[in-house]
């Protein structure tokens, strides 16, 4: 989402001027393994995080997991996923769980609840094997109506009753303060599963030091509960990207002029 500014292979030069040491992005599909590696190479950085094939993006479907009747694809959709992993050394993967149709009924939420389960139990174990962890995410209804997983509580039931050491919850703040608020006691009492962060302003989705939340406390008590993880910084810059970076000078990033490279 940063850097919308350069095309996708050029970013992460971008990002490792920056000051960033890890990127993460939605999906790599679209691009040759060889290519992706050697902009990491090139660049220094790890590749962090990215997301399993989703399904029919450009009609709307946003994941796989609940959906009945679509295991046999979100099963080839974790192979591929585990495959680029391997491939860029990417310790963890996330499946985003998919759109309940409209209106649905008791008996179809029940039916994506049980496919959830099944999927993630499988997924879990694929990735297990391959020495990584798998991520689940509440996604807010605004940006997403309809997303199958919107409640922080809701993810660590369906951890719990899925029982895999590697299934961790993806903590998104942004979405986080926009379904259930409250994000600093949300953090102490999930951080046993937290496997991921994410961070933006709310609501725009913009720099986090735009809109309602308090970002540099949010971040101190993450460090105090000593969270040695990443922070993923999936914002969509409110104008160019480096002149919003400006906030994370507190933590390492430049916003130096002579070092943008353009
Ligand atoms: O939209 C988000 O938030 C994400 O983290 C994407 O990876 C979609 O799940
Ligand atoms: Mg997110």
């Amino acid at each position: 989402m940063l850097f919308p500014e350069h095309d996708f292979l050029d970013r992460f030069g971008a990002a490792a001027k920056a000051g960033f040491r890890g990127v993460e992005y939605l999906f790599p599909y679209a691009y040759r393994l060889e290519d992706l590696a050697g902009c990491l190479r090139e660049a220094g950085l790890e590749q962090v995080l990215f997301n399993l094939p989703p399904g029919n993006w450009e009609a709307g479907e946003r994941g796989l997991a609940s959906l009945p009747g679509r295991e046999a694809e979100f099963q080839a959709s974790v192979a591929e996923a585990l495959r680029y992993a391997e491939a860029l050394d990417c310790p963890r993967i996330h499946a985003m769980a998919g759109l309940l149709p409209e209106r649905a009924d008791r008996e179809t939420v029940e039916a994506h609840h049980h496919t959830y389960l099944k999927n993630l139990r499988f997924a879990a174990g694929e990735a297990a094997k391959a020495g990584r962890d798998l991520l689940i995410e509440p996604i807010n209804q605004r940006d997403m109506p309809g997303y199958f997983l919107s409640r922080q509580a809701d993810a660590i039931k369906v951890i719990d009753e899925v029982g895999a050491d590697n299934l961790r919850l993806q903590f998104d703040v942004y979405h986080c303060q926009i379904m259930d608020g409250d994000l600093i006691s949300h953090m102490e009492r999930q951080f046993h599963a937290i496997g991921h962060v994410q961070i933006a302003g709310v609501p725009e989705r913009h720099e986090p030091d735009l809109g309602e939340v308090c970002y540099p406390e949010v971040l101190a008590r993450l460090d105090s509960l000593g969270y040695t993880g990443w922070v993923g910084c999936e914002y969509r810059p409110a104008g160019n990207t480096w002149a919003g970076l400006g906030w994370g000078q507190a933590y390492g990033l430049s916003t130096d002029t002579t070092t943008r490279g353009h």
